[in-house]
Protein backbone atom coordinates (compact mmCIF):
# COMPACT_ATOMS: atom_id res chain seq x y z
CA UNK A 1 0.00 0.00 0.00
CA UNK A 2 1.16 3.23 -0.83
CA UNK A 3 2.16 5.94 2.21
CA UNK A 4 -0.28 8.00 1.14
CA UNK A 5 -2.79 5.10 0.89
CA UNK A 6 -1.97 3.97 4.97
CA UNK A 7 -2.25 7.22 5.68
CA UNK A 8 -6.11 7.33 5.15
CA UNK A 9 -6.45 4.46 7.33
CA UNK A 10 -4.75 6.29 10.04
CA UNK A 11 -7.27 7.96 12.50
CA UNK A 12 -7.44 11.59 12.07
CA UNK A 13 -5.07 13.39 14.52
CA UNK A 14 -6.72 15.86 16.29
CA UNK A 15 -3.88 17.21 18.99
CA UNK A 16 -0.44 17.51 18.28
CA UNK A 17 2.54 19.04 20.33
CA UNK A 18 6.00 19.61 18.54
CA UNK A 19 8.81 20.24 20.43
CA UNK A 20 6.35 21.93 23.20
CA UNK A 21 8.69 23.76 26.25
CA UNK A 22 7.71 25.04 29.81
CA UNK A 23 10.00 26.32 31.66
CA UNK A 24 10.28 28.63 35.23
CA UNK A 25 13.41 30.42 35.36
CA UNK A 26 16.38 28.00 34.63
CA UNK A 27 13.94 24.76 35.49
CA UNK A 28 13.05 23.10 32.60
CA UNK A 29 9.39 21.08 33.38
CA UNK A 30 8.48 20.25 30.30
CA UNK A 31 11.58 19.55 27.66
CA UNK A 32 10.49 19.33 23.77
CA UNK A 33 7.63 17.27 24.60
CA UNK A 34 6.66 16.08 20.78
CA UNK A 35 3.59 13.70 19.75
CA UNK A 36 0.18 13.51 18.34
CA UNK A 37 -3.66 12.26 19.80
CA UNK A 38 -6.01 10.74 17.54
CA UNK A 39 -9.57 10.88 17.25
CA UNK A 40 -11.12 8.36 19.95
CA UNK A 41 -7.68 7.60 21.45
CA UNK A 42 -6.74 7.60 25.15
CA UNK A 43 -3.33 8.51 26.06
CA UNK A 44 -2.30 8.18 29.31
CA UNK A 45 0.84 10.44 30.93
CA UNK A 46 2.63 8.04 32.97
CA UNK A 47 5.72 8.83 34.98
CA UNK A 48 6.91 9.36 38.38
CA UNK A 49 6.01 12.32 40.49
CA UNK A 50 7.86 15.63 39.78
CA UNK A 51 8.31 14.24 36.00
CA UNK A 52 5.71 17.11 34.47
CA UNK A 53 3.13 15.17 33.64
CA UNK A 54 0.98 18.10 35.11
CA UNK A 55 2.49 20.84 33.79
CA UNK A 56 2.61 19.00 30.29
CA UNK A 57 -1.54 18.66 30.73
CA UNK A 58 -1.96 22.41 31.77
CA UNK A 59 0.15 23.60 28.40
CA UNK A 60 -2.15 22.29 26.46
CA UNK A 61 -5.39 24.25 26.92
CA UNK A 62 -3.48 27.08 28.28
CA UNK A 63 -3.91 27.14 31.67
CA UNK A 64 -0.07 27.49 31.52
CA UNK A 65 1.65 29.18 28.91
CA UNK A 66 4.13 27.14 26.67
CA UNK A 67 7.60 28.87 26.60
CA UNK A 68 8.51 26.90 23.31
CA UNK A 69 7.03 24.64 20.43
CA UNK A 70 3.75 24.74 19.27
CA UNK A 71 0.07 23.24 20.24
CA UNK A 72 -1.98 22.37 16.95
CA UNK A 73 -5.84 21.76 17.77
CA UNK A 74 -7.28 20.01 14.84
CA UNK A 75 -4.44 21.08 12.83
CA UNK A 76 -4.54 24.70 13.44
CA UNK A 77 -1.95 27.12 15.87
CA UNK A 78 -4.18 26.39 18.99
CA UNK A 79 -3.79 30.68 20.23
CA UNK A 80 -6.08 31.00 16.75
CA UNK A 81 -8.61 30.70 19.63
CA UNK A 82 -9.52 32.86 22.34
CA UNK A 83 -8.40 31.21 25.36
CA UNK A 84 -12.06 30.57 26.17
CA UNK A 85 -13.37 29.09 23.30
CA UNK A 86 -10.14 26.70 23.44
CA UNK A 87 -11.17 25.68 27.15
CA UNK A 88 -14.76 24.83 25.53
CA UNK A 89 -13.06 22.31 23.02
CA UNK A 90 -10.42 21.25 25.50
CA UNK A 91 -12.20 20.55 28.54
CA UNK A 92 -10.86 19.54 31.31
CA UNK A 93 -11.29 17.05 34.90
CA UNK A 94 -8.51 17.29 37.70
CA UNK A 95 -8.13 15.15 40.83
CA UNK A 96 -10.87 17.10 42.79
CA UNK A 97 -14.09 17.75 41.30
CA UNK A 98 -14.61 21.56 42.18
CA UNK A 99 -17.93 22.32 41.92
CA UNK A 100 -19.64 25.26 42.23
CA UNK A 101 -22.03 26.36 44.73
CA UNK A 102 -25.59 25.29 44.22
CA UNK A 103 -27.47 22.69 42.05
CA UNK A 104 -25.84 20.26 39.97
CA UNK A 105 -27.52 21.03 36.98
CA UNK A 106 -26.05 24.91 37.37
CA UNK A 107 -23.03 23.17 37.44
CA UNK A 108 -23.95 21.72 34.27
CA UNK A 109 -25.37 24.95 32.70
CA UNK A 110 -22.35 26.66 33.66
CA UNK A 111 -20.39 26.12 30.41
CA UNK A 112 -22.81 26.98 27.39
CA UNK A 113 -24.21 30.22 29.79
CA UNK A 114 -21.10 31.84 29.63
CA UNK A 115 -21.33 31.57 25.45
CA UNK A 116 -24.94 33.05 26.06
CA UNK A 117 -26.65 29.45 25.97
CA UNK A 118 -29.14 28.50 27.67
CA UNK A 119 -29.83 24.49 27.64
CA UNK A 120 -32.71 23.16 28.51
CA UNK A 121 -33.96 20.96 31.71
CA UNK A 122 -33.97 17.94 29.47
CA UNK A 123 -30.53 18.58 27.81
CA UNK A 124 -29.58 18.79 31.55
CA UNK A 125 -30.83 15.35 32.06
CA UNK A 126 -29.26 13.89 29.28
CA UNK A 127 -26.04 14.71 29.95
CA UNK A 128 -26.95 13.71 33.72
CA UNK A 129 -27.99 10.50 32.23
CA UNK A 130 -25.08 9.83 30.23
CA UNK A 131 -22.52 10.04 33.36
CA UNK A 132 -25.27 7.69 35.73
CA UNK A 133 -26.48 10.85 37.67
CA UNK A 134 -30.11 10.75 35.83
CA UNK A 135 -32.47 12.44 38.55
CA UNK A 136 -29.46 14.00 40.09
CA UNK A 137 -30.25 18.14 39.06
CA UNK A 138 -32.11 19.57 41.74
CA UNK A 139 -29.69 18.00 44.38
CA UNK A 140 -27.17 20.36 46.03
CA UNK A 141 -23.20 19.77 45.08
CA UNK A 142 -21.97 19.79 48.60
CA UNK A 143 -24.43 16.96 49.12
CA UNK A 144 -22.82 14.75 46.88
CA UNK A 145 -20.42 11.57 47.30
CA UNK A 146 -16.73 12.02 45.85
CA UNK A 147 -17.35 9.60 43.19
CA UNK A 148 -20.71 11.58 42.30
CA UNK A 149 -19.02 14.73 42.39
CA UNK A 150 -16.43 13.49 39.51
CA UNK A 151 -19.42 12.40 37.77
CA UNK A 152 -20.78 15.98 37.36
CA UNK A 153 -17.58 17.42 36.70
CA UNK A 154 -17.30 15.01 33.73
CA UNK A 155 -21.17 16.32 32.62
CA UNK A 156 -20.27 19.76 33.12
CA UNK A 157 -17.15 19.29 30.32
CA UNK A 158 -19.59 17.48 28.17
CA UNK A 159 -21.81 20.01 28.02
CA UNK A 160 -19.71 22.25 26.65
CA UNK A 161 -18.97 19.64 23.58
CA UNK A 162 -15.57 19.28 23.65
CA UNK A 163 -13.40 17.37 21.05
CA UNK A 164 -10.75 16.77 23.88
CA UNK A 165 -10.89 15.75 27.16
CA UNK A 166 -7.78 16.31 29.29
CA UNK A 167 -7.95 14.29 32.95
CA UNK A 168 -5.32 14.98 35.57
CA UNK A 169 -5.41 12.07 37.81
CA UNK A 170 -9.50 11.99 37.73
CA UNK A 171 -9.87 9.12 40.67
CA UNK A 172 -6.81 9.65 43.35
CA UNK A 173 -9.01 11.24 45.60
CA UNK A 174 -11.07 7.96 45.19
CA UNK A 175 -12.11 4.99 46.72
CA UNK A 176 -11.34 1.73 44.51
CA UNK A 177 -15.04 1.47 43.50
CA UNK A 178 -15.85 4.92 42.78
CA UNK A 179 -12.24 4.79 40.68
CA UNK A 180 -12.83 1.41 38.45
CA UNK A 181 -16.77 3.57 37.98
CA UNK A 182 -15.13 6.19 36.94
CA UNK A 183 -12.38 4.56 34.76
CA UNK A 184 -15.08 3.01 32.85
CA UNK A 185 -17.03 5.41 32.05
CA UNK A 186 -14.48 8.41 30.90
CA UNK A 187 -13.29 5.48 28.07
CA UNK A 188 -17.13 4.75 27.52
CA UNK A 189 -17.64 8.36 27.05
CA UNK A 190 -14.46 9.04 24.93
CA UNK A 191 -14.97 5.78 22.62
CA UNK A 192 -18.67 6.95 21.95
CA UNK A 193 -18.08 10.40 21.45
CA UNK A 194 -15.15 9.75 20.00
CA UNK A 195 -13.04 12.29 21.73
CA UNK A 196 -9.44 12.44 22.40
CA UNK A 197 -8.57 12.13 25.51
CA UNK A 198 -4.87 12.71 27.32
CA UNK A 199 -5.08 11.40 31.18
CA UNK A 200 -2.44 11.75 33.70
CA UNK A 201 -1.75 8.85 35.72
CA UNK A 202 0.89 7.56 38.15
CA UNK A 203 -0.60 4.34 38.37
CA UNK A 204 0.78 1.79 36.03
CA UNK A 205 -2.56 -0.28 36.37
CA UNK A 206 -4.31 2.19 35.76
CA UNK A 207 -2.29 3.26 32.74
CA UNK A 208 -3.08 -0.94 31.51
CA UNK A 209 -6.92 -0.40 31.93
CA UNK A 210 -7.56 2.92 29.93
CA UNK A 211 -4.92 3.61 27.88
CA UNK A 212 -4.65 2.54 24.17
CA UNK A 213 -1.19 4.55 24.27
CA UNK A 214 1.08 5.93 26.95
CA UNK A 215 3.78 8.53 26.98
CA UNK A 216 6.24 7.75 29.80
CA UNK A 217 7.27 10.86 31.04
CA UNK A 218 10.65 11.50 33.07
CA UNK A 219 12.44 14.82 33.84
CA UNK A 220 9.98 16.92 31.38
CA UNK A 221 10.73 14.52 28.65
CA UNK A 222 9.03 11.57 26.72
CA UNK A 223 11.19 8.83 27.19
CA UNK A 224 8.47 6.15 26.14
CA UNK A 225 5.74 6.23 23.45
CA UNK A 226 3.92 3.63 22.62
CA UNK A 227 1.15 0.66 24.15
CA UNK A 228 2.52 0.53 27.64
CA UNK A 229 3.82 -3.15 26.91
CA UNK A 230 6.29 -1.12 24.45
CA UNK A 231 7.04 1.63 26.70
CA UNK A 232 7.28 -1.19 29.59
CA UNK A 233 9.22 -3.25 27.11
CA UNK A 234 7.05 -5.89 28.14
CA UNK A 235 6.99 -9.74 26.57
CA UNK A 236 4.48 -10.29 24.25
CA UNK A 237 1.72 -12.02 25.98
N1 LIG B 1 5.31 27.30 38.19
C1 LIG B 1 6.31 26.52 38.63
N2 LIG B 1 7.43 27.06 39.13
C2 LIG B 1 8.47 26.30 39.54
N3 LIG B 1 8.47 24.95 39.49
C3 LIG B 1 7.36 24.36 39.01
C4 LIG B 1 6.24 25.10 38.56
N4 LIG B 1 5.28 24.21 38.13
C5 LIG B 1 5.81 22.99 38.31
N5 LIG B 1 7.05 23.06 38.86
C6 LIG B 1 7.95 21.95 39.16
O1 LIG B 1 8.08 21.17 37.98
C7 LIG B 1 8.16 19.79 38.29
C8 LIG B 1 7.05 19.03 37.58
O2 LIG B 1 5.80 19.30 38.23
P1 LIG B 1 4.44 18.58 37.77
O3 LIG B 1 3.41 18.93 38.78
O4 LIG B 1 4.17 18.88 36.36
O5 LIG B 1 4.87 17.04 37.92
P2 LIG B 1 3.94 15.75 37.96
O6 LIG B 1 4.68 14.72 37.15
O7 LIG B 1 2.57 16.08 37.53
O8 LIG B 1 4.00 15.36 39.50
P3 LIG B 1 2.87 14.67 40.47
O9 LIG B 1 2.67 13.28 39.93
O10 LIG B 1 3.54 14.67 41.81
O11 LIG B 1 1.64 15.52 40.39
C9 LIG B 1 8.10 19.70 39.81
O12 LIG B 1 9.42 19.65 40.30
C10 LIG B 1 7.42 21.00 40.21
O13 LIG B 1 7.80 21.40 41.51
Amino acid sequence: MSSAGRENLMPESILRTEELGYSVGDKVIVDAVSLTVAQGEVLCVLGPSGSGKSSFLRLLNRLAEPTSGMVYLEGKDYRELAPRELRRRVGMITQQAFLFPGRVAENVRFGPRQRGQEITDDAVEECLRGVGLSGYGSRQGSTLSGGEAQRVSIARALANEPVVLLADEPTSALDDFSKSGIEALLREIVKARQLTCVMVTHDVAQARRMADRVALFRGGRVVGLGTLAEVLDEPAS
